[in-house]
């Protein structure tokens, strides 16, 4: 509650005693050294800005770095991250205990629905701590990171602005595929791990295995790890003074020139762009002028302040915090993530970016109704907004009409995608089947990506020389029982085992290189499926790898629908034809008019069957009679068949595109 005692001291007696200190030192300030500077550096800028209210009265001069914690919290998806957080923001006072709504920081609607982080979350708390058997006062900016998959590249931004992380393991499940890969991220950040045994209060919780598990996979120490139920409080108590004890407070040089790390943007109704950003050296205040390295764009700043956990102004951040910045940006295009921030007209080394989010998915979006155009083209535009990680651009298709091909960095991240446009924007869409960045080399040469099946020609096979399709390195851990099955699953999907080795008794770990197209659809279920559940999974993008690569064509009645193609492995074409043309018979309705469905590469076709049309009764009429008379009855509605199968079009259900994705 420190904050809550801090803002009770009145804007006016605060500015006075600033201005006091600012006077005594201003002639001595070519000799600025430690948290002196800090708070003259803060008289200046508080006194240049009157006109604060009075949330901006945090007397952020009481946190000098060496009182500033940051740190993340990673997991295995589901051991307990945004609870934990949860309870951190309570015991602080930055949330109210009780407030109604579990996961604080999950502040997506499909967050919430679905139980997972897919946006990183920042909020600042204050503690109150004894060193030295004297209360200090600390500011720890507590980041959440996502768990699953798709979203790690979340994490590791997260990380880029922690000197430290709490690394949560299930005190059941134990260590599992996500706690290794978010392991391995803080480690190669440098980064002080915290282990927490979460969950104790399960009745199958068992953590001394846990512990030797962390021992034997991370070298962490079985004494170092705290013991927590984030569900019942138990051991709480202990997390905050660990992280003040362990983690170091972050470098940088407060009296230095500024740069700040681009952490994250959003869009915000009312305030425009939002960027969080960390302050590596420096300060900033309201109504500096600021660039940013990557665009060379200058923005003035509207607005400073931290997320307590809602956006709180303070006027002024400083080194070593985490806070948000206000600038007229237009969008969050402009606000690239990783980017170096400093003060107009002067001169720094920008600071290590990221990587660049990958895109491993790609599928086309379609409104369901084809005259809905602009109202996608609305909702895509503010959701990238919000979501600048998804690449947009426009498509033509014969059969579905326009619409946008759209990569994702997952199946995960897709489907929330789609879920998002449904729920915040009411529209109705249809997606095609997923596919991956393949590159393909032709006779002359040249070697393109192909990001979309349809824009490969279908005679393209002549042509081309070589293909290439993106392959990621797979960690799966499985109880002991599972190995078979998923040896022979990863084999049926072209894996090559490159390790395998027991961590305990009862868990195998194994790492494979896959095909990337072979897990985007469908892996993980079957993964889960084969394994009851118990398997963990997760994987890093890898290089590609040669492998002969065939377009597969799905024509209905000698027509190719052009949003139904799909690349494949030669060796799959066949069973693949198979089953989507299997799948289509089943979700195409009867129509007046025979409809044949044919899977082919290129003129050679692989698949076919046939939905025979309603037959009309022509004889209805034709009481007894002559048999001939009969016949030429018949002949002529063959006939008239004839003609509607030329002029016809086949009525495809969006039921039929859905099912398409789920074939592997
Ligand atoms: N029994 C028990 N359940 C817990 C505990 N901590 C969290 N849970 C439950 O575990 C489930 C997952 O918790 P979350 O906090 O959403 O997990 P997470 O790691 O943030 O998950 P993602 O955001 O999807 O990565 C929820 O149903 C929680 O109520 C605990 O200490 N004990």
């Amino acid at each position: 509650m420190g904050s809550l005692h801090r803002a009770s001291k009145t804007l006016k007696s605060l500015r006075h005693q600033l201005l006091l200190q600012a006077t005594q030192q201003f002639d001595s300030s070519s000799r600025l050294s430690g948290s002196s500077d800090y708070r003259l550096l803060l008289a200046r800028a508080l006194c240049s800005h009157p006109r604060q209210n009075a949330k901006e009265a945090v007397d952020l001069t009481q946190y000098p770095p060496e009182r500033i914690r940051n740190f993340s919290i990673i997991a295995h998806v589901d051991h307990g991250k945004s609870t934990l957080a949860d309870r951190l923001l309570e015991l602080t006072g930055t949330i109210k205990r009780g407030h109604g709504q579990p996961q604080y920081l999950d502040k997506l609607q499909v967050e919430r629905e679905r139980g997972i982080t897919v946006k990183a979350q920042t909020a600042t708390m204050f503690h109150k701590y004894n060193l030295q058997d004297e209360p200090q006062p600390f500011l720890l900016n507590l980041i959440d990171t996502p768990g699953h998959v798709d979203f790690s590249y979340e994490v590791s931004r997260s990380l880029a602005a922690c000197q430290g992380a709490l690394l949560v393991v299930d005190a059941a499940q134990g260590v599992q595929a996500q706690t290794v890969a978010n392991f391995y991220l803080a480690f190669e950040s440098n980064l002080t791990i915290i282990p927490v045994i979460n969950k104790i209060d399960q009745p199958t919780a068992d953590p001394d295995r846990i512990k030797d598990q962390l021992k034997s996979m991370f070298d962490l120490e079985p004494s170092d790890c705290l013991l927590t139920s984030a569900k019942t409080g138990q051991g709480l108590e202990h997390v905050l003074p660990a992280v003040i004890e362990r983690i170091p407070p972050p470098p940088g040089e407060g009296s230095g020139l500024l740069r700040m790390l681009l952490l994250d943007s959003y869009y915000d109704e009312y305030k425009g762009v939002i960027c969080h950003v960390a302050v590596v050296d420096g300060m900033l205040r309201k109504g500096d002028k600021i660039s940013a390295a990557a665009t060379g764009q200058t923005y003035d700043v509207l607005d400073v302040g931290f997320m307590h956990p809602e956006l709180t102004q303070t006027g002024v951040l400083l080194t070593g915090q985490v806070g948000y910045v206000v600038t007229g940006m237009r969008s969050t295009k402009e606000a690239r993530i990783g980017d170096t921030l400093f003060h107009a007209k002067t001169i720094v080394k920008p600071l290590p970016g990221f990587k660049a989010a990958r895109h491993m998915v790609f599928s086309g979006l379609f409104p369901a109704d084809g005259s809905d155009f602009e109202a996608l083209n609305h909702a895509i535009e503010r959701l990238t907004c919000n979501d600048a990680s998804v690449s947009v651009t426009k498509e033509s298709s014969t059969a579905l009409g326009l619409g946008f091909r759209c990569g994702f960095l997952g199946l995960l991240h897709m489907d929330v995608f789609h879920q998002r446009l449904e729920q915040e924007y009411g529209t109705h869409i249809i997606s095609t089947v997923p596919t991956v960045p393949y590159i393909f080399e032709y006779s002359d040469g040249s070697k393109v990506e192909v990001q979309n099946p349809a824009a490969l020609p279908s005679n393209s096979k002549q042509r081309v020389t070589a293909s290439w399709e993106p392959t990621v390195l797979a960690t799966i851990i499985i109880p002991s029982e599972y190995v078979g099955p998923v040896i022979t699953l990863c084999s049926e999907r072209r894996g090559q085992q490159l390790e395998y080795s027991f961590i305990d008794s009862q868990r195998a770990f194994m790492k494979y290189r896959l095909p990337l197209r072979e897990i985007v659809v469908d892996f993980y279920n079957e993964l889960k499926s084969i394994t009851s559940g118990y398997a963990s999974f997760d994987y890093e993008d890898s290089e590609y790898q040669q492998a002969d690569l065939v377009k597969l064509d799905i024509l209905l009645n000698g027509q190719a629908v052009d949003a139904m193609a799909t690349i494949v492995h030669s060796l799959k074409a066949q069973r693949m034809g198979r089953e989507l043309v299997d799948k289509l018979k089943k979700f195409i309705d009867r129509q007046m008019f025979e409809i044949i469905i044919q899977a082919a590469i290129g003129s050679k076709v692989v698949a076919r069957e046939t939905i025979s049309a309603m037959r009309k009764n022509v004889l209805a009429k034709c009481y007894g009679g002559d048999i001939t008379r009969k016949r030429k009855l018949l002949e002529k509605q063959k006939e008239g068949k004839k003609r509607m199968k030329r002029v016809g079009s086949v009525d495809i259900p969006q039921e039929a595109f859905h099912q398409l994705l789920k074939v592997s």
